[in-house]
């Protein structure tokens, strides 16, 4: 039995109705409801858990619990999420070509849903002000197998600097008090206080000033908390919409789950449009607690200012010139490429590829006035780092090859063979390739090996993805 706050239990007495508060202390000490999406960006989806329970309203997810250690996880064929987190990306509605930032992203189970929405095409800026954090954020975005992200380490006034009415979309998925969470992670409790709650607010009017900045007029934020406390969720969207203009839009699509929706009642403000906003509460028995809300900034979209497009065009050309590869560089590349069958994200790499301190790179964003002072952790797709006479190709090029299917690959066929090199272990395989092959088990490609003369393979799985001992 978790021992929640009093002040808490008595908080909710008051704004749900004792009978109702019961139903919700009574959820929050069962179980958690474990679940899973599919990568549809890879070209094998295939997994082998149950998919019996799928999460009614969303594509690709399914009840259900992953390991870590799984060939599922570590291809980036499964992410694992809390079914209620994953609908603030659904109601993102991300079309392929749009600009999008994700402004508290870490661990990235939004944004490796916003970037494979996306399909290649447009940007996700993935933003986490953690440096511990964003490392997290990295990997996952890198097995999932996303190409077109450029992930940064910044606080929102940083960024906002650089981006002023630039996205079409933000998510902004706040740091909270986190109660929603009390029941996966029990410490929550000990965070919590009234005052903890007031703080959260506050920081959560912080990042959202510099996310209305960035947000281009008549652009679409989306705000979600794991939080139930009013101060965090009905309150923030009414000051949004009175002190920002900001217009709440109807949650769309969502017909099968049971919703809640917000409570203007338990604000000041009393708007009525606060009843669009949605809730889960644990007792509706989809996941977590959650809060989500889609507003509007107010504003028509501005006209395209040619003049500024071509001024972008020249800057942009002028940048691709300064860290365009050299005809050998292109040569090294290429030997590894043309090796492999090219997903559309690698199409026009020689085209679209740059240099920088020998790591070759085809970037999310060129414009050097959008990076200029950010922390980047990652701007796009990584093809690898030349080294004298030969390109070492990255990971992430192997998860992003892993969206379609391959000839040169070495499935393991041992679980002892995958654990191995997952430990970072040279494994003795049976092949007749040589050199540069994707590394798959149970057909689910999850690194790059390199298979030498006496058939060993060379292990290039990265050290800070290894694992440290095998079970
Ligand atoms: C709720 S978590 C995000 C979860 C993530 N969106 C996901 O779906 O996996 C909130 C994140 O905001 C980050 N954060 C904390 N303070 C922040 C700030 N001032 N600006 C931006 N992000 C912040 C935290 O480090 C944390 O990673």
């Amino acid at each position: 039995m978790l021992n929640l706050p009093t002040s808490f239990k008595e908080k909710f007495e008051k704004l749900l109705g004792k009978d109702e508060a019961a139903k919700m202390f009574a959820a929050i000490n069962q179980n958690t409801k474990k679940a899973y999406r599919v990568n549809p960006l890879k070209a094998i989806q295939q997994v082998s858990y149950d998919q019996d329970e799928a999460v009614p309203d969303l594509d690709n997810a399914y009840y259900g619990e992953v390991n870590g250690q799984d060939p599922e996880w570590v291809s980036g064929t499964v992410y694992s999420q809390d079914p209620a987190a994953m609908f603030p990306a659904k109601i993102a509605k991300v079309k392929p070509g749009e600009k999008v930032l994700d402004l508290c992203a870490a661990p990235g189970g939004k944004s490796t849903a916003l970037g494979q929405a996306l399909k290649g095409e447009g940007v996700l800026v993935a933003n986490e002000i953690s440096g511990t954090r964003v490392k997290a954020l990295r990997e996952n975005i890198e097995r999932w197998g996303i190409s077109n992200a450029l992930i940064t380490n910044n606080d929102s006034e940083t960024l906002a600097k650089n981006f002023p009415d630039f996205f079409d979309k933000i998510v902004v998925d706040a740091p909270c008090s986190g109660e929603g969470m009390f029941r996966k992670n029990p410490d929550a409790i000990n965070y919590w206080s009234p005052e903890y709650i007031l703080t959260c607010q506050s920081r959560q009017k912080e990042i959202l000033q510099q996310a209305v900045k960035m947000l281009k007029p008549g652009g679409k934020l989306i705000y979600s908390t794991c939080t139930f406390s009013p101060e965090e969720d009905e309150e923030i969207v009414a000051w949004l919409v009175e002190q920002e203009g900001f217009k709440v839009l109807p949650i769309p699509e969502i017909t099968s789950t049971k919703i809640s929706h917000g409570h203007p009642e338990w604000t000041n403000s009393n708007l009525v449009e606060l009843k669009e906003t949605l809730r889960f509460w644990p007792q509706d028995n989809v996941g977590e607690g959650q809060f989500a809300a889609i507003l509007q900034k107010s504003g028509e979209p501005a006209m395209v200012n040619e003049k500024k497009v071509k001024k972008n065009m020249k800057n942009k050309k002028k940048q691709h010139n300064k860290l365009a590869l050299t005809v050998d560089e292109r040569k090294l590349v290429g030997e590894v490429l043309d090796q492999f069958d090219l997903p559309i994200a690698l199409k026009q790499w020689s085209k679209q590829a740059l240099v920088r301190q020998d790591h070759v790179f085809i970037p999310a964003l060129t414009d050097e006035s959008k990076l200029r002072g950010l922390k980047i952790v990652n701007n796009g797709l990584e093809l690898g780092l030349l080294k004298k006479k030969r390109l070492e190709p990255s990971h992430q090029l192997a998860e992003v090859l892993g969206q379609v299917s391959q000839t040169r690959v070495v499935d393991l066929a041992q679980r002892e063979d995958y654990l191995s090199y997952l430990h970072g272990e040279t494994v003795k395989v049976d092949t007749n390739l040589k050199g540069f092959v994707l590394v798959s088990y149970q057909d689910l490609i999850f690194s790059f090996g390199k298979v030498t003369g006496q058939k060993i393979l060379k292990n290039f799985y990265p050290k800070g993805l290894r694992i440290l001992k095998k079970n």
